[in-house]
């Protein structure tokens, strides 16, 4: 079990979380998403203890996360960022990460090691960014932690070796389901893998809901510009497009599409409505209110 009770966490006056609350109760998939300075990691390593909140309360295993030895041996955090002892190689951080995790695996960081095609006897600092995502990867699957948290596991990975990593997580919770917050940019390539989506936006939780209902959340709708304009005017619309003179398309909630009480005729003869992929519901629903880019070079 994890859960956030209205976590608020500041950097000087950058407020990186923002009354975060959510809770995960059982063995579960989910993928962690958010524009860039979301509070992704900052969330991630809240529930790893490594941050006190100003306020509110992480709670891991019932216990609260900040600096609980019970919660550091059942929760892996693997990021960009982690301390290991400078010149360790590969083979004495997995023997002190075996020391660590009472159900670290050394079979599988073995055979994890072989097919990413690392060293052992390579330091961990000298490792392309790539490769040493694939190591993270290694001790975050190995550990088999009861709660594993994987930030961005994927940076720096080529594509094809994205693809497997997707379907080596997926494999691996098949084979010891638990909890499992995977944080990503790359939302079309990873969501086969998951089964929840938690939508973080500016330190607070957006969204959290199974993948299928946070796709379906947003529609496009689309038909001649004066009955678009007509539906328009009375809905909130996440973006606007016009294609050539005789075609409006308009994005929106699906409930607010249901509540403006269409004739299946008019749906049918006058609009064309069509689902949108889970990344563009992302987009829309985080769209940022900066600038236009066109003002950037357009003067
Ligand atoms: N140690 C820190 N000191 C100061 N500010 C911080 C620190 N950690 C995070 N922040 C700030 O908190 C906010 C959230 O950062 P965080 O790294 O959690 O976002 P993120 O969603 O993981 O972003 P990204 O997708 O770019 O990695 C940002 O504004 C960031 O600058």
């Amino acid at each position: 079990m994890i859960r956030c009770e209205a976590v608020t966490k500041s950097f000087g006056k950058n407020k990186a979380l923002n009354n975060c609350s959510f809770e995960i109760s059982g063995p579960t998939l989910t993928g962690v998403i958010g524009v860039n300075g979301a509070g992704k990691t900052s969330l991630l390593k809240m529930l790893a203890g490594f941050l006190k909140p100003d306020s509110g309360e992480a709670y891991v295993l019932d216990q609260p996360a900040f600096h609980s030895m019970m919660v550091a041996q059942n929760l892996i955090l693997i990021e960009e960022g982690m301390p290991f002892y400078p010149n360790a190689v590969l083979s004495e951080l997995v023997d002190s990460y075996h020391r660590f995790y009472g159900n670290f695996s050394k079979p599988l960081a073995q055979k994890l090691i072989d097919y990413f095609q690392l060293n052992p006897a390579q330091p961990y600092q000298k490792l392309s960014k790539g490769m040493a995502s694939r190591f993270r990867v290694v001790l975050g699957l190995a550990a088999q932690a009861p709660i594993t948290l994987l930030d961005e596991p994927n940076t720096g990975m080529d594509p094809s070796m994205r693809k497997d990593l997707y379907q080596l997580i997926l494999k691996d919770y098949i084979k010891n389901p638990r909890i499992m917050l995977i944080s990503s940019h790359y939302l079309g390539e990873i969501e086969q893998t998951l089964e929840e989506i938690l939508l973080i936006h500016k330190g607070a939780v957006m969204k959290h809901d199974c993948l299928e209902s946070f796709q379906s959340s947003l529609i496009s709708l689309q038909g001649r510009p004066e009955k678009i304009a007509a539906l328009e005017k009375k809905v909130k619309t996440y973006d606007q497009k016009d294609y050539g003179p005789g075609q409006r398309q308009i994005i929106l909630r699906t409930s607010d599409f249901e509540e403006l009480g269409l004739s299946e005729e008019e749906k049918q003869l006058e609009l064309e409505v069509k689902g949108i992929s889970s990344e563009d519901c992302f987009i829309y629903l985080t769209k940022q209110e900066g600038g236009n880019l066109n003002d950037i070079y357009d003067s």
